[in-house]
């Protein structure tokens, strides 16, 4: 995959496809919502297992019934890259499964 920044009008377009997702300033980013601590817990573990298998890694910050993400492409200074946003969407299709909100 290319991996270059994208522009403002990039970002916007692909936000306004991922509900819950905004523009941090220069990090895409989500707070999910679940049902306990544990549960929680198990998405952390979750997400963790796909940004190895993409080799790209969000902040995760895990709350008491809160999963923070926060990413952006470090190896293009800090910008937001078309990697951000395929990690976001694997995150999307999993969350569901963990009952995240
Ligand atoms: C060597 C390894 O491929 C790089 O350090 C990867 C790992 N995870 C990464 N994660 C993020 N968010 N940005 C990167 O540029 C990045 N680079």
């Amino acid at each position: 995959m290319t991996v270059a920044p994208l522009s403002q009008k990039e970002i916007e377009d692909r936000l306004a496809e991922l509900p819950g997702w905004s523009l941090d300033g220069d990090r895409i980013a989500r707070t999910y919502r679940l049902g306990s601590h544990f549960a929680a817990a198990a998405l952390v573990v979750h997400i963790a297992q796909v940004q190895d298998e993409l080799d790209h890694h969000s902040d995760l910050t895990l709350g008491y019934n809160t999963v923070s993400l926060t990413v952006n492409t470090h190896s293009v200074g800090g910008a937001v890259t078309e990697k951000d946003f395929e990690l976001a969407r694997r995150v999307e299709d999993l969350a569901p499964g963990h009952g995240a909100r």
